[in-house]
């Protein structure tokens, strides 16, 4: 069976998006998604995107990890299919529903609402996850939010300084996260800018982080450290995030479309 494909991409962070609403498609198995995402035997992506139709919203999104695990959330995943939708959209997500609306260089979205209890990100045990009393080497007092998907948020004097490489798996992998974790290292820059690197679970290091951007944003706020609208840069470039206390978080900036193709099922099967 030949199956089409979309490449697409938010500030870098890149995807391979597959498009079932008209055309079916059997099951995707880990080993299916590992081999599309491979940068030198496959199509190449940090994430793979399934789009389906829902019985809920205007259609559902299904967000594959580099290494083949389902999650909950893709923040340029979400801006990129809204681009591709053309207008407003309600998005069935794991994480759940989003409201997506197109701009003219990529979309703005209604990411819902932040969750900070322990057990909602979840951690091991119960604790403060505004100012978590852990660390890892030069990375102490964290926090912690899920976002439709797990963040750990660690602030430091100069993102570049940090060997996220090398520490950012170990964190990654903690036990005192069940489910694993996106792990982000942020520098307040001034009220209104932080700069952020994320090592993103399941994917490594990637030019950008949309959820990472919402959790650095709301930790940041929540600790007092910015203003309530923020730019957050990253390596591939910046998003606008916004967010007040007991509401949903917005998260505005770029995505684009790269190329079309095709591929053989039974090839990466
Ligand atoms: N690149 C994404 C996040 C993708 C999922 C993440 N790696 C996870 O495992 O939760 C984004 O832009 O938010």
């Amino acid at each position: 069976m030949r199956v089409p494909f979309i490449k697409m991409h938010g500030l870098g962070n890149d995807f391979v998006v597959l498009d079932a609403r008209a055309q079916e498609l059997p099951d995707l198995g880990q080993a299916l998604v590992r081999n599309l995402a491979d940068r030198f035997t496959g199509i190449g992506c940090d994430q793979l995107i399934l789009l389906q139709p829902s019985e809920t919203a205007d259609f559902r999104m299904r967000i594959y990890n580099h290494d083949g695990g389902e999650v909950g959330a893709c923040g340029n995943a979400t801006r990129a299919v809204a681009l591709l939708h053309g207008s407003e959209a309600r998005i069935e997500t794991a994480g759940g529903a989003l409201l997506a609306s197109p701009t003219d260089d990529g979309a703005s979205v209604d990411m819902g609402p932040p969750h900070f209890d322990w057990d909602a990100i979840p951690l091991a045990y119960p604790m403060d996850t505004l100012s978590m009393p852990v660390g890892w080497e030069m990375l102490e007092n964290p926090g912690a939010v899920n976002v439709g998907n797990p963040h750990v948020v660690l602030f430091v004097d100069d993102t570049d300084a940090v060997p996220l490489d090398r520490i950012g798996p170990e964190i990654e992998n903690d036990p005192l996260f069940p489910e694993r974790v996106n792990v982000n290292v942020a520098t307040i820059v001034s009220p209104s800018h932080i700069r952020l690197r994320v090592w993103e679970r399941g994917a490594g290091l990637t030019r950008a982080c949309g959820t990472g951007a919402c959790a650095t944003a709301v930790i940041a706020m929540r600790r007092r450290l910015v203003d309530r609208e923020v730019t957050v840069t990253l390596p591939g470039g910046d998003l606008q995030i916004g967010w007040s206390e007991g509401e949903n978080i917005r998260m505005t900036g770029p995505a684009s479309e790269s190329f079309r193709g095709s591929f053989e099922w039974d090839d990466y099967a």
